[in-house]
């Protein structure tokens, strides 16, 4: 079998007395998506903050393509990398925030296009005609000159996916990424995230949308208290669930 695209062993993350990830045990195979439900809390934004080393772990290990994140191995102690490294490893993982962070002084454009540029010295003029085609697959291809204070939270929640998009990661994290959409957008980013899957790129959504779960998961993991307790095939985990605390949460969300 292939190497996973992630793979998380054994981690812990405790903020003071905190203990927010109790012993996360994940794999995500290339072309797969998996998304994380789990009521407010339990851990799942930290868990994605893991993946690209925002939040150093206190314990157990985070791989993207087999490559230790945010340390380096020298015989049997681990060294964490410097800041150039970091950013190197995190150029390669798209990550759309809940907050979009999106630079207010470039245009939507821009905001797409000058990640690539900048990050992956990629040549302007092809870049600037993929970053059009991007604003266009999230439906956005006339407001490609506004500044995103002229954009609404959802237009801006679109220039972020399609800036991560840009990048052309073999992963992507997604921290509710369809909170701020209007329903009839949501299809569209779903196409999007699909077509992704089928080209190779790995995803993993957290979100609190169950119709956004059943659509578009190969997996879902139900985190409760800094723990997985439950994962599997969204047919079996939204529709049987196993497990007392995943019925509770998904009789709330439904
Ligand atoms: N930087 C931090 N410092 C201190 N506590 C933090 C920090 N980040 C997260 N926490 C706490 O860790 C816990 C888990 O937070 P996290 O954001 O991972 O949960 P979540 O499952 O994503 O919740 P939500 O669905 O509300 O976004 C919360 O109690 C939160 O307040």
């Amino acid at each position: 079998m292939s190497t996973p695209v992630v793979e998380l062993a054994g981690v812990h993350k405790s903020f003071g007395a905190l203990h927010v990830l109790r012993g996360i045990d994940l794999t995500a195979e290339a072309g797969t998506v998996t998304v994380i439900l789990g009521p407010s809390g339990s851990g799942k934004s930290t868990l994605l903050r893991t993946i690209n080393h925002l939040e150093k772990v206190d314990r157990g290990r985070v791989r993207v393509d087999g490559e230790l994140i945010g340390y380096r191995r020298s015989g049997n102690r681990l060294y964490e990398l410097s800041e150039r490294q970091i950013l190197r490893q995190r150029s390669r993982i798209g990550f759309v925030f809940q907050n979009f962070n999106l630079f207010p002084h470039l245009t939507a454009l821009e905001n797409v296009a000058e990640a690539p540029i900048a990050a992956l010295r990629r040549p302007r003029a092809q870049t600037y005609e993929r970053a059009r085609e991007l604003l266009a697959r999230v439906g956005l291809a006339d407001r490609a000159g506004a500044y995103p204070r002229q954009l609404s939270g959802g237009q801006q929640q679109r220039v972020a996916i399609a800036r991560a998009l840009a990048l052309e990661p073999r992963l992507i994290l997604f921290d509710e990424p369809t909170s701020a959409l209007d329903p009839e957008l949501v299809a569209e980013v779903l196409d999007v995230l699909r077509e992704l899957a089928r080209s190779g790129t790995t995803m993993i959504v957290v979100t609190h949308e169950i119709g956004f779960a059943r659509e578009a998961a190969d997996t879902v993991i139900f985190m409760d208290e800094g723990r997985i307790v439950e994962q599997g095939p969204p047919a079996r985990v939204l529709d049987d669930p196993r497990h007392l605390r995943t019925r509770a949460f998904l009789s709330r969300v439904r």
